[in-house]
């Protein structure tokens, strides 16, 4: 174990040494972590298991803090003050079970395990209660912010024990993103809600992101617009109730040329969308929780589609589109509608993540604040957005609202915007354009404001064919109508 310090002459001093907190797992998150915590001053214990990256972090970085180089898990625990804390940075899966199991051979009672990767929340919780039972705080947390927010301030979720983060908060706090002085870190929760959160919170990536890549097509499809033209758009977007961090990159992705050529970047990637999985957990956990997350669910689905590249070629030519060219008279007011009809399926597709995060608080005996989920989802992630400002606030006012489309100021957002949903919806059908995230959160919003919905039928066909019963609007019970007989009621 040596420490790099720099000097001011900028040579290297090596002294034994006591770091505030560790980091193992030097990849592209866990070693601009460890930048962050060091700039921030804290010392800090890195280790990896190919040790070449823990050279090259402190070569090439050493100067941006103090770093103490560790060659395995036995010497970063040495060199840490107690009680000891060590954040995971490694592949999720195999690999942090694999480290968490050496990490807690050498721990001692009372020291704090961070998980800082992708998780799958149950694995925070099979881990949490192992750990406690040997006397650690396991603190499962979500870091969201890619390769840069890492480094300069992402958004931090940590579940665990609220006395562990008593101790690892201030820490995480020190690193975090900040807007209006207000760090964007919290305690989520116990065991795996910061794990759950973070998951949620990609679902809502993956949605949001199938809603720009919907209006990029649609505008580009119907309208005709160079990918110049377009660039521009969503840099006008960007100043308005859309401004958020996946806008402006749509921006600059669409700007960006072909390195190899005279053509636009977008026009020679794979129209292949990959995952490594977040999204789709999110929906597997909603369908068990029974939240409706439509929006998170198409996103999944359309990435799946764009992924059958042998079914598409065979479809293509082979299934027909409309007739008729759809001819737009004022596209000045047809990007206005696309715009509208954005921000109206974004606000669904948030009201959704909001809702399974309830959900799941309430199934897994969580204390989630969602304003203050909203608050710290703000700054350093990558779904921070303008309008997370209205999310915290509508929830500050109203901590049990039924839906975040109830809330004035987003019902009056949808209500605005319904008209230009509508017709965005209608064209893209006429168009021939596939818009699975714009049509399911109109119908979901449809679904929400309907009287009465045709499931009062679903329930008479499932009482016909399985004896399923149904309840009555004008009577408390369940009932069963005698199909095959005098079709008289019985009481179920
Ligand atoms: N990349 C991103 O934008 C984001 C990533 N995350 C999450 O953060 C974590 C780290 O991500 P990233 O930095 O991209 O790195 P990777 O997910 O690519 O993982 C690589 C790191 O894991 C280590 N590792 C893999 N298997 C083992 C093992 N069995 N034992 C010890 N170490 C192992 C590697 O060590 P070695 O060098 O020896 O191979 C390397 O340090 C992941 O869980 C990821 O899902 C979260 C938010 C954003
Ligand atoms: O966690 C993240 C940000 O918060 C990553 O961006 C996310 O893992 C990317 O997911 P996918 O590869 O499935 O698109």
């Amino acid at each position: 174990m040596t420490e790099t310090t720099t000097e001011p002459n900028g040579s290297s001093a090596k002294q034994p040494a006591q770091a505030d907190i560790a980091v193992t797992g030097l990849a592209t998150m866990g070693r601009n972590l460890a930048r962050n915590l060091a700039r921030h001053g804290h010392s800090v214990a890195v280790h990896n298991r190919t040790k070449a990256r823990t050279d090259a972090l402190v070569a090439t970085y050493g100067d941006e803090g103090t770093f103490i180089v560790c060659d395995s898990i036995e010497d970063l625990v040495r060199s840490l003050k107690r009680p000891r804390k060590v954040i995971i940075m490694v592949q999720a899966g195999a690999g942090t079970d694999e480290v968490i199991e050496q990490l807690a051979d050498a721990l001692e009672p009372g020291d704090i395990v961070v998980d800082g990767g992708n998780a799958h929340f149950i694995d925070t919780r099979r881990r949490e209660s192992a750990l406690r039972e040997r006397g650690l705080h396991f603190v499962g947390t979500g870091i969201s912010g890619g390769e840069e927010g890492a480094l300069l301030g992402p958004s931090i979720m940590p579940g665990g024990t609220a006395e562990a983060y008593q101790t690892l908060g201030p820490i995480l706090e020190s690193i975090a993103a900040q807007v209006d002085d207000t760090p964007c870190c919290t305690h989520v929760g116990a065991d795996g809600a910061g794990h759950f959160v973070k998951m949620v919170h990609n679902g809502i990536e993956y949605a949001d992101m199938q809603l720009i890549g919907e209006a990029y097509d649609l505008l580009r499809t119907v309208l005709g617009k160079s990918t110049e033209e377009l660039a521009e758009i969503f840099r006008t977007w960007n100043s308005g109730d859309l401004e958020s961090f996946l806008i402006e990159i749509t921006a600059e992705v669409l700007a960006a040329k072909d390195p190899r050529g005279e053509g636009a970047f977008v026009d020679v990637v794979l129209d292949q969308t990959e995952q490594k999985g977040t999204g789709r957990w999110t929906v597997q956990i909603a369908l068990d929780l029974g939240t409706p997350v439509s929006g998170i669910a198409e996103a999944v689905f359309a990435r799946s589609v764009s992924g059958h590249a042998e079914q598409r070629q065979a479809a293509n030519g082979v299934l027909e589109g409309p007739s008729t060219k759809i001819t737009i008279d004022k596209p000045e007011e047809f990007v206005e509608d696309v715009r509208r009809a954005l921000y109206a399926s974004k606000v669904v597709a948030y009201a959704q993540g909001f809702d399974m995060i309830r959900d799941g608080a309430e199934a897994y005996d969580w204390d989630i604040d969602l304003g203050a989920m909203a608050t710290i989802w703000r700054g350093g992630c990558i779904i921070r957005a303008r309008f997370l400002d209205r999310i915290r606030e509508a929830y500050e006012k109203t901590p049990d609202l039924p839906s975040l489309l109830v809330d004035p100021y987003f019902a009056r957002t949808v209500n605005e915007g319904q008209e230009s949903w509508r017709r965005v919806v209608a064209t893209a059908a006429a168009a021939g354009v596939p818009v699975p995230g714009f049509g399911a959160a109109l119908s979901y919003y449809d679904a929400l404001r309907r009287d009465r919905l045709p499931a009062a039928l679903l329930q008479g066909l499932r009482d016909l064919f399985g004896a399923h019963t149904y309840r009555r609007t004008d009577a408390e019970g369940s009932f069963h109508l005698d199909w095959s007989g005098d079709k008289s009621e019985q009481e179920a």
